[in-house]
């Protein structure tokens, strides 16, 4: 995917500034350490290849400057945090579009779980299956309270499993019986119950999110670094070994489980319900 970064905006001081690609723009403050890093990928930021992979690379630029200690995920489009993986790569392709495709799924998701960097999601909007996940991993998640901001891992609504790593990190924040139903019954939760079921951790006025992540990153980042980052490697190596053991079959299982006549089915009648709704 060819990425495009966009220029820094006119301004004095690092916090004025802006760095960061097409789809994901980034703006850091050094004075606090803390970036706050917006999908741009409209309508929906769903994401797409050309998404995962500017994310990917922006993620690391943060890491690999040790100004940064904190990043706030959330939204630059209106009323959608994520609308989750994007179903056009799913649909119609070949396996080896598939296979590249899920491999960034992946590198995503291991990176963002396994982040040095204290990462809170300011989830400004939906945030259905792929986003949710992406907030799972996370270490704090903000709601806004909005009834049309459902947040969940709604794969059976579309015919599709949520693979383990998916249901690991559910699991690892709401627990086993909760993610039991929550799995199989594909569940949109409503902020509040969201809020109670343990899968975001505050609901707040749509217009405090990102102010209230600010506050809370604070408190995250009086921690030492060193004592933080092991305590969270302790409490989440595992599950990322699980997949780092065996990628390349994940990869497969993705290709073949895609491929199937049934499942393209399932995805492009979902598309076109969607695409419907609006008419
Ligand atoms: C082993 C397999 C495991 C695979 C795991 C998959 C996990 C996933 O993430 S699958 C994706 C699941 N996502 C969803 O179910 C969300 C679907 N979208 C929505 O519910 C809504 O779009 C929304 C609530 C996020 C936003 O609603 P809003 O009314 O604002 O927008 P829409 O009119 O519905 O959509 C605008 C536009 O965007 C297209 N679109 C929506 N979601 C996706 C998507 N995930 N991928 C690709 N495209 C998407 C939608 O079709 C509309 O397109 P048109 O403007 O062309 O009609």
């Amino acid at each position: 995917a060819t990425i495009r970064r966009t220029e820094p905006t006119a301004g004095s001081g690092d916090s004025a500034r802006r760095f960061g690609t097409q789809r994901v723009l980034v703006e850091p403050d050094a004075a606090s350490g803390v970036a706050v890093m917006k999908f741009k990928n409209p309508p929906v930021n769903s994401l797409s290849l050309e998404l995962l992979t500017e994310f990917i690379i922006s993620l690391e630029k943060l890491e690999n400057d040790k100004t940064f200690r904190g990043v706030i995920l959330t939204s630059d489009c209106p009323r959608v945090f994520s609308a989750g993986l994007d179903l056009t790569e799913m649909c119609g392709k070949n396996p080896a579009h598939y296979a590249e495709y899920w491999k960034a799924v992946q590198e995503l998701w291991l990176r963002l779980y396994l982040s040095n960097l204290v990462l809170i999601a300011a989830i400004n909007g939906a945030c259905p299956a792929g986003g949710c996940l992406i907030s799972l991993t996370c270490d704090y998640r903000i709601l806004a309270d909005n009834p049309k901001y459902l947040i969940g891992l709604n794969e059976t609504l579309l015919g599709i499993v949520a693979p383990f790593w998916f249901k690991d990190t559910l699991v690892n924040t709401i627990g086993h019986r909760a993610s039991e139903q929550a799995l199989q019954l594909g569940l949109l939760f409503l902020p509040a119950e969201a809020l109670q079921v343990g899968l975001v951790d505050q609901v707040v006025p749509e217009d405090q999110v990102l102010s209230t992540a600010l506050s809370v990153m604070a408190r995250w980042m009086a921690i030492p670094d060193h004592a933080r980052q092991l305590t969270k490697n302790m409490m989440r190596k595992t599950t990322v070994d699980r997949l780092v053991k065996q990628r390349d079959a994940d990869i497969q299982n993705f290709v073949s489980f895609i491929s199937r006549d049934s499942i393209q089915k399932s995805l492009q009648m979902y598309l076109e319900k969607l695409k419907q709704k609006k008419g």
